[in-house]
């Protein structure tokens, strides 16, 4: 790296900032409104159609739809005008995919400033990466400037020093700059006199080494690279293509009666939101080519238009077509291959004849003065890319196999680099980036492949196509598929339609585990891409989406096609009810999640989540909701009805806030709520979570469930200031925010049995009672010798005095030797007092009570152990996109460990049913078996402890190859060998 500083510039060395303003507006004004003037006159003029048709940008240009995206995941739309408005230095990612129009907004950029419509910026510069990547010496900021504008070295250094934060630097293309190791390894470039290669300038740029105040606008079709270059945080924006209405605009300006026929077809108008597709679909027009079928894939459309130009445009030409492909091929290949787009006209002759004349490709005017000679380019970076894929299947077949395997060894080696780079700029990014850039290249062998269109188009220019590269590419998908089901899930889609073949499709889809598309929103041809291949399926296991509501609605038919489905979404519009229903009937549809990405702040009134699950015949519905304060409400109901009535019910009390700006007092919505539910039929448990327990709240819920004869389960998770005060007689361990209180109330006297705990309480009369399983402080129990815990701890109280009596579920196996080992434990004011029972059923343990506070079975030591009743519980773990092996957790807890307790502590994971009951000994080991063999399971052995919590950790764990529906599990003693729990079938659904 060279560093000429001896060049200097007068203005620099011998000037004061001071001086320099008053010059600055003399000397600037005249020769900015020179440029700007400049900038006008190209852009009126520098569109062209293949018929030589002259349109200004001003007339061509559309607007497209533009996300911004928060760290979060969540987006907003934003206008062009608003791109560079408010976010100060830093730097502002435009990225889009090829033809999706970033070289336009570029421009149009220009064009607004040069028209003054912009007058936040005194000055802009467009680099364009290509361009600069021609300069094959080492190169200053200010003479890389000079290059691209008709301002001077001086003029420009002066509007640099002048007020930087006004400057705009348009780099554009980031993706041709060739980068190396150079980069990693430069030494910071400060100096706008440095001499360096010109993508190290850039990279200074980029990196805010150089002018850093200044704004800073970057397009890109890859991100990885530029996230490790750019300091602190940029402003991320996507180019999302044209909204339908906007492809409308497109054609009405020029094409008004021939728009009917993209209108007519759902796919070429899908394609039509891909703006340079829309440039392809025209000129078609304009020749009068016949669009009305075959336009199925992206490569369709390339090879129509294809053919469409050598009908139209290389009558007179020299070559055979079949050999002017090829070297166009060939010159397309060497561009890729070596990250160039713009190739001097020696090269292009040594190639192709009459490079001039040639439809394909663009002649580079030298009106730019950083090389004289000629340059050619292909009309869009897409047809480089399709050009080289038809280069691939024109060789001969060894030829042709040999560089498709290179190519997908290229590209997956990306892959897997990019799963370990370094957090910094490093040689691995290198090769990510160009796997990342060769991609397309896939894209289009796959369109290539296609049965029914495509060998039209060979056999009419008579060329002959290598069979097997359709053999490799399929072995390739099928393989990575399984390996990426995340990061590049979305890619293999766009091959798998491209491919078009549906028997394919099914075969590699219908095998994940995971098709996770939740990095990103979904692009309308994104969406339409998927909606084919869900088609093509019976079913999919676990699909993870982030759409936004326009692209829901063109989904939703096929998405019930899903085992489980998650969505992320901007907002959750009405329409999801469709899906809601059809997830509570559970056909195929068991698990639907949909989530809203926060982009708003906590508004009121924002409906934040839905997620239903089926299971056994009952629904759950869990919604979230910022109206009021009840965040989460879970109900479990057995007919779908209850379930759409619910959400449309939350949903006018959504509306109702927002309209009267609403604010529900404490409790009043928790008893709207409670008002409501009593009409939902089949209403079976009821769950709020972060309520306000109000007097008004709780003298509500008794007449609630005497309405609701069905329900046998009212959890109330409380929180909040009013619940205090409310709940002073049992401010012992209140302070807690978060608390999983059960509310238990009793209409009458009698006993009472909670469903969760299988505690009994008995009832002198009508009364409400609050109790918590709490953990056990085991420092306690110190003064009680032979003493230890023989169940979970309650923390009981009671309104209005009328507990009488306790019924402890125990867990032991009653014989002559353990029938008085149980006693009731009863700790008050730091005090602990043991009380024997008044009677031990086989199931429970009764005492008499006189105060209130923590309860808890107790059982003495004994020698040897006896053997108690255990459970053992299944839960399944989450499956994430790295995993190879579905995760199987099995605790073994004694019976009288609460499910919901142990449930609680491993909420991500799936609990699976089974008939778990079996006796074992404390203190005793035992081992799992898990079948099919080749499943594993650790420990081999594990010794059995009555646990109690605070947590509760898996005793074993079994991983099973993720396609594995079914397992077999038993347990075993591990001295005698004897089946303690007889082999179990076990689903994982
Ligand atoms: N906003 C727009 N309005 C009208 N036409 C557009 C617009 N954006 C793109 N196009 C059409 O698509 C063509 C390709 O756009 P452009 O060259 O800007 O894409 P790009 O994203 O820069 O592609 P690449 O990454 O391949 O360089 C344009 O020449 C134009 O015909």
């Amino acid at each position: 790296m060279g560093s000429d500083t001896s060049k200097t510039c007068p203005v620099l060395k011998t000037r004061t900032l001071e001086d320099h303003s008053d010059d600055f507006s003399r000397l600037s004004e005249n020769a900015l409104r020179q440029y700007k003037l400049s900038i006008k006159q190209k852009y009126e003029s520098e569109w062209s159609s293949l018929s030589d048709e002259q349109e200004s940008l001003s007339a061509l240009y559309n607007e497209p739809v533009i996300i911004q995206k928060n760290e979060n995941g969540s987006f907003k739309n934003i206008s062009v005008d608003r791109l560079l408005m408010s976010y100060g230095a830093m730097p502002v990612i435009l990225q889009g995919d090829s033809g999706s129009g970033k070289s336009i907004i570029a421009q149009k950029i220009m064009l607004d400033w040069a028209s003054e419509t912009s007058r936040h910026l005194n000055v802009v510069f467009y680099l364009r990466c290509e361009e600069l990547m021609c300069v094959s010496e080492e190169i200053n900021l200010i003479e890389l400037l000079s290059y691209s504008c008709s301002l001077t070295s001086d003029q420009i250094s002066q509007m640099l020093q002048h007020s930087p934060e006004k400057v705009l630097f348009i780099i554009d293309g980031f993706d041709e700059l060739r980068l190396t190791q150079a980069i990693f390894d430069m030494s910071a470039i400060t100096d706008p006199l440095q001499k360096a290669p010109p993508e190290v300038i850039l990279c200074s740029l980029l990196r805010r080494y150089l002018i850093p105040k200044s704004k800073l606008l970057v397009t890109t079709r890859t991100r990885n690279t530029l996230n490790k270059l750019l300091k602190g945080q940029p402003c991320f924006t996507e180019i999302m293509g044209f909204s339908e209405k906007k492809v409308e605009t497109y054609f009405q300006k020029f094409f008004s009666k021939e728009y009917d026929c993209v209108r007519a077809n759902e796919t070429l108008l899908t394609a039509c939101s891909i703006p340079v597709i829309c440039w392809i679909i025209s000129e078609m027009f304009r020749v009068g080519a016949d669009v009305t079928s075959g336009l199925e894939t992206i490569t369709s459309i390339h090879v129509d238009f294809v053919s469409t130009l050598l009908e139209h445009h290389c009558q007179g030409l020299s070559q055979s077509v079949s050999t002017l492909l090829r070297s166009l091929g060939q010159l397309a290949e060497r561009g890729m291959l070596e990250q160039q787009v713009l190739f001097d006209e020696k090269n292009v002759n040594e190639i192709i004849s009459d490079p001039d004349g040639n439809p394909f490709l663009c002649r580079f005017l030298s009106k730019r003065r950083i090389r004289q000679e000629t340059m050619f380019t292909f009309m869009y970076h897409s047809f480089q890319e399709f050009f080289t894929a038809l280069y691939y299947v024109l060789l001969d077949e060894e030829e042709s196999q040999r560089k498709v395997r290179e190519l997908l060894h290229t590209v997956e080696r990306g892959w897997a680099l990019s799963c370990w780079s370094d957090r910094d700029f490093s040689m691995a990014d290198v090769e990510v980036r160009q796997s990342k850039l060769l991609q397309p290249v896939i894209l289009f062998l796959c369109g290539l492949c296609k049965k029914e269109w495509i060998p039209s188009f060979f056999e009419k220019h008579n060329m002959a196509v290598s069979v097997n590269i359709e053999t490799q590419l399929k072995e390739w998908i099928s393989t990575y598929s399984q390996r990426y089901q995340n990061e590049h899930m979305l890619f293999i889609l766009h091959c798998l339609y491209e491919l078009h073949e549906k028997s394919f499709i099914r075969k590699v889809l219908e095998k994940l585990v995971l098709i996770d598309l939740s990095n990103s929103p979904l692009k309308m041809t994104d969406c339409w891409v998927l909606k084919y291949c869900l088609q093509c399926c019976e079913h999919i296991r676990n699909l993870k989406l982030h759409v936004t509501s326009d692209n829901l609605k063109m989904l939703q038919p096929e998405l019930s096609r899903c085992k489980e489905l998650w969505l992320m979404m901007d907002h959750i519009p009405d329409d999801v009810v469709g899906l809601v229903s059809a997830a509570a009937e559970g056909k195929i549809l068991n698990k639907l999640n949909i989530k809203k990405l926060d982009n708003h702040g906590k508004l009121s009134g924002y409906l934040s989540g839905i997620s239903v699950s089926v299971r056994d015949g009952d629904i759950t519905l869990s919604i979230g909701t910022s109206v009021s304060n009840s965040s989460v409400t879970e109900l479990t109901v057995t007919s779908p009805h209850s379930l759409i009535s619910t959400i449309d019910w939350v949903k006018s009390q959504r509306e109702w806030a927002f309209n009267s700006y609403g604010y529900l007092s404490s409790g009043q919505h928790e008893v709207r709520l409670l008002t409501f539910l009593q009409s939902a039929s089949g209403l079976k448990k009821v769950c709020l979570h972060d309520s306000l327990l109000t007097k008004t709240f709780a003298s509500e819920i008794p007449s609630f469930i005497q309405a609701c004869p069905s329900l046998i389960e009212l959890s109330i998770n409380v929180s909040g200031q009013l619940m205090l005060e409310y709940t002073q007689s049992m401010k012992t361990s209140l302070e807690k925010m978060g608390w999983t209180l059960i509310v238990f109330v009793c209409a009458h006297a009698g006993q009472f049995q909670c469903s969760l705990t299988n505690l009994v309480f008995v009832m002198e009369g009508e009364g409400e009672v609050l109790y918590r399983v709490d953990s056990w402080d085991l420092r306690l129990l110190d003064g009680l010798g032979q003493m230890q815990p023989a169940g979970p701890l309650y923390n009981i109280d009671c309104f209005n005095g009328s507990l009488s009596g306790l019924h402890f579920p125990h867990c032991e196996i009653l014989s002559e030797e353990n029938k008085d080992i149980l006693a009731v434990a009863h700790f008050t004011g730091g005090n602990v007092e043991t009380m024997k029972p008044l009677k031990v059923t086989e199931t429970h343990v009764m005492t008499d009570i006189r105060d209130l506070s923590l309860f808890g079975l107790l059982k003495r030591k004994i020698f040897p152990s006896c053997p108690v009743i255990v459970q053992v519980i299944l839960f399944l773990r989450p499956i994430t996109a790295r995993q190879r092996d579905s995760i199987l957790d099995v605790h073994l807890l004694p019976w009288n460990v609460p499910l919901s307790k142990v449930q609680g502590q491993h909420k991500e994971s799936t609990h699976i049913t089974t008939s778990s009951k079996c006796s074992l000994i404390p203190g005793s080991e035992y081992s799992l078996r898990c079948e099919p063999e080749g499943s594993t399971v650790q420990p081999m052995t594990e010794k059995f402890e009555c646990n109690f919590g605070p947590n509760y950790h898996p005793t074993f764990e079994v991983f099973v190859n993720f396609n594995t529906e079914e397992v077999r599990l038993s347990l075993s003693d591990k001295t005698e060998g004897k089946e303690v729990w007889v082999p179990r079938r076990i689903v994982f659904t």
